[in-house]
């Protein structure tokens, strides 16, 4: 079957406007297969198991999946299996009944049973404990849980897309993964390419998230000389797409260029800023300028690249947050 991916995938018409978000899919022909695969395994509503790096877009590939398929209308509930407290881990997934343990005041559902005729999103699957993935496999294979308490298994109808950036084959070789369960997930595999990997994407992704961020910010859209755009593209970018987008985001919030992580302004002073919370990363891009120019403000602001207006209101912002945080 031959397919012609389409370049970006619009909003996902199932998500609140917050948390909506494109899939750029761009020229890279791993990322091309990958499409055609995951079209094909939507359609036919198979078990998936994405791998890739941290921030390679393995979330947003498995939103897709759920949109194109034919359980666009039915949940997509996603599960941080990294995230599961141990001792409540199969209640959490499976359900339980009234009275099943101390604190169980009332019946629940789990995920698999909330997620009846939708999609179950297992995100981080290669850290789950050994003694849930004897559980998962069985659910999967028997396609019903037991919940907690219960004697009686319940059908269930859901696909399950898996996600992990472990190497899942080195993790069954070292005894940390169910080989049975690694080869019933990974039916179809999609191996997302580190952002490194695909160079050759990096101007149109600088674009995608230039656009959004301009729409969001009410800012003019940033084009980067061709110099600039050169650098970006030699980057090694550990974080991936999603550290991209933090570069381009945070120079939308602070109204300045974006710079690549390590690099230096021009005045020799430095800041090194996170790039994974985008309250955090104001707050953390102002103090820090503030310590490196011993707490001139317009030497501050000229650091961050910003106008000393902009470094006004962004320390009355942050006052305002600190007073709000106090009461
Ligand atoms: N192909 C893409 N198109 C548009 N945005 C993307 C794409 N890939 C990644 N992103 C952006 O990168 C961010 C991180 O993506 P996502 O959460 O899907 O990564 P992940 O591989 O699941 O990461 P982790 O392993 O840390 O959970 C997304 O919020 C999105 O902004």
């Amino acid at each position: 079957m031959t397919t012609t991916a389409p370049l970006i995938v619009d909003s996902f018409a199932s998500l609140p406007p917050e948390d909506s978000d494109s899939l750029l899919i761009g020229d890279d022909p791993n990322v091309g297969r990958i499409a055609t695969h995951a079209q094909r395994a939507a359609q036919v509503e198979c078990t998936v198991l994405i791998t890739g790096e941290t921030g390679t877009g393995k979330e947003v590939w498995a939103r897709m999946l759920h949109r194109l398929g034919p359980r666009r209308d039915q949940a997509f509930v996603p599960v941080n299996c990294a995230a599961l407290t141990p001792t409540l881990a199969e209640s959490q997934l499976f359900g339980h009944e009234k009275g099943a343990f101390t604190g169980a005041t009332g019946a629940s559902l789990g995920v698999f049973r909330t997620a009846e005729r939708g999609i179950v999103f297992l995100d981080e699957v290669g850290d789950m404990p050994l003694e849930l993935q004897a559980k998962l496999l069985r659910v999967l294979q028997e396609g019903e849980v037991t919940p907690v308490g219960s004697s009686t298994p319940i059908s269930i109808d859901v696909q399950v897309i898996a996600a992990t950036n472990r190497n899942l084959e080195e993790e069954v070789a070292n005894g940390r993964f169910r080989e049975d369960l690694y080869y019933r997930l990974n039916l179809v595999e999609l191996k997302m390419p580190p952002l490194r990997k695909r160079q050759g994407d990096i101007p149109r992704f600088v674009e995608y998230f230039s656009r959004k961020f301009a729409a969001r910010y009410e800012r003019p859209v940033w084009k980067p000389s061709p110099d600039t755009l050169r650098d970006f593209c030699e980057y090694s970018w550990p974080g991936n797409v999603r550290q991209l987008g933090f570069v381009l985001e945070q120079s939308y919030v602070l109204e300045c260029e974006p710079m690549l992580p390590g690099q230096q302004r021009p005045s020799g002073e430095s800041v090194d800023l996170p790039f994974t919370d985008l309250a955090k990363l104001r707050e953390a891009a102002v103090d820090q300028a503030l310590r490196a120019t011993q707490g001139h403000k317009g030497r501050a602001a000229k650091l961050l690249g910003i106008h000393p207006n902009t470094m006004t209101r962004l320390l009355q912002q942050l006052d305002a947050d600190q007073s709000s945080s106090d009461c």
